[in-house]
């Protein structure tokens, strides 16, 4: 579906929740060499030969020689890592999938090979590294393999790739991406996202001092680590402890001491806060629940029942979706105490179904 339909629709489904002052922005992606994350099936042709394939008509039917979405890095990479493996049983046998996540900063790839059958993690290894070495005509210089059986994960080097994001006011960002954890697949959209939740911070902010903002559902801090100049702190929650060691890498890196990124389910967190306290996975009980804002950028069901009474008992809303008919749904019952102040469609996924918005919502006057 065309980026003009995908708008035409939302402004269809959003109309009675867009006001005439609402900002309506959007933000448009290239049609190729956008994602940089792609995964695919892999399957045998009729001569034995290995293929990449898309899920098509319930299962691995599409079969695709390159993938013009996958940004330079991974299309220089792609057909190589199947011939590649090929020539070698411990890295062909059982092969299933195969898995591309790439900096567009650095070059690198990060290829997770995926298996059917156990892969014994020695001779893999060895026939991994000796493929890294002797093939791939050169493009292979900036890559590094995984293998991944059930119970078995075998690397040649790091399992994350460093991104770096330079924004319009010339702060340049670096986040760890960790493979089979969630990143954001379009570098330029998620630099637009930013630059949004920038201008509606300094927005909420103006001359004021000490604005503290609570944000459910970090993910590797890309946000957090985008806002930490604007409000006086941050206090980032997240369910995955990969994506949590990476927020806080991503913290380190950009030498950010104002977020304290905490490992919880945000239902928990939205339970314990509505009782007038703030724990972590642990249970231990941590410093304040007393915040101005609240981010939520949860995955694409929307929010639970407490996660949306807690964020409905904040002024100021800042709403990130990639499914805007639960953002509406949470809207329509539990938000309708709130104004839609900006609202921004995101073209995260050009060449699919899918869109993201990003709303800022303030609580109307009384
Ligand atoms: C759409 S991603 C957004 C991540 C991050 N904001 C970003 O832009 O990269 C949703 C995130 O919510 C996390 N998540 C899912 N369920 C959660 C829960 N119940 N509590 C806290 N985090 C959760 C996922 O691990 C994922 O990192």
């Amino acid at each position: 579906m065309s980026l003009e339909n995908k708008v035409a629709r939302l402004r269809v489904a959003f109309a009675d929740v867009l006001t005439p002052s609402t900002s309506f922005e959007i933000a448009e992606s290239a049609n190729s060499g956008h994602r940089s994350r792609c995964r695919f099936q892999v399957v045998r042709d009729d001569a034995g030969a290995l293929k990449y394939a898309l899920w098509a008509n319930g299962g691995p039917n599409a079969i695709v020689e390159t993938f013009p979405d996958a940004v330079g890095a991974i299309q220089d990479v792609m057909k190589g890592v199947l011939r590649a493996a090929e020539r070698r049983k411990a890295c062909e046998r059982g092969l299933e999938a195969a898995h591309f996540l790439a900096s567009v900063a650095s070059g690198r790839v990060l290829v997770t090979l995926v298996y059917s059958t156990p892969i014994e993690e020695g001779e893999w290894l060895d026939a991994a590294r000796e493929m890294l070495a002797n093939d791939g005509d050169g493009v292979f210089a900036k890559v590094e393999l995984m293998g991944r059986s059930k119970g078995v994960v075998v690397k040649t080097g790091s399992d994350r790739v460093e991104e770096t994001y330079e924004l319009r006011d010339g702060t340049t960002l670096r986040y760890h991406h960790a493979e089979g954890s969630f990143s954001n697949p379009n570098r330029a959209i998620t630099i637009a996202t930013m630059e949004f939740l920038r201008a509606c911070a300094c927005e909420i902010v103006g001359d004021g001092k000490n604005v503290s903002a609570l944000e459910l559902y970090c993910g590797c801090a890309n946000h957090s680590c985008a806002l930490a100049t604007i409000f006086d702190r941050i206090v980032a929650v997240e369910i995955n402890p990969s994506l949590v060691t990476a927020a806080r890498e991503s913290l380190e890196m950009n030498e950010i001491d104002n977020v304290e990124v905490v490992l919880a389910d945000s239902q928990n967190v939205a339970r314990s806060m509505m009782a007038g306290k703030f724990v972590d996975v642990q249970g231990k009980a941590l410093s304040s629940t007393d915040f101005d804002v609240v981010l939520v950028d949860p995955p694409r069901a929307g929010l639970d029942p407490d996660t949306l009474r807690l964020v409905s008992t904040f002024d100021h809303v800042l709403y990130v979706s990639c499914g805007p008919e639960n953002l509406l749904q949470n809207i329509r019952n539990g938000l309708s105490t709130h104004v839609v102040e900006k609202f921004i469609v995101l073209d995260h996924f050009p060449n699919t179904r899918h869109i993201e918005v990003a709303v800022y919502m303030r609580r109307r006057a009384l």
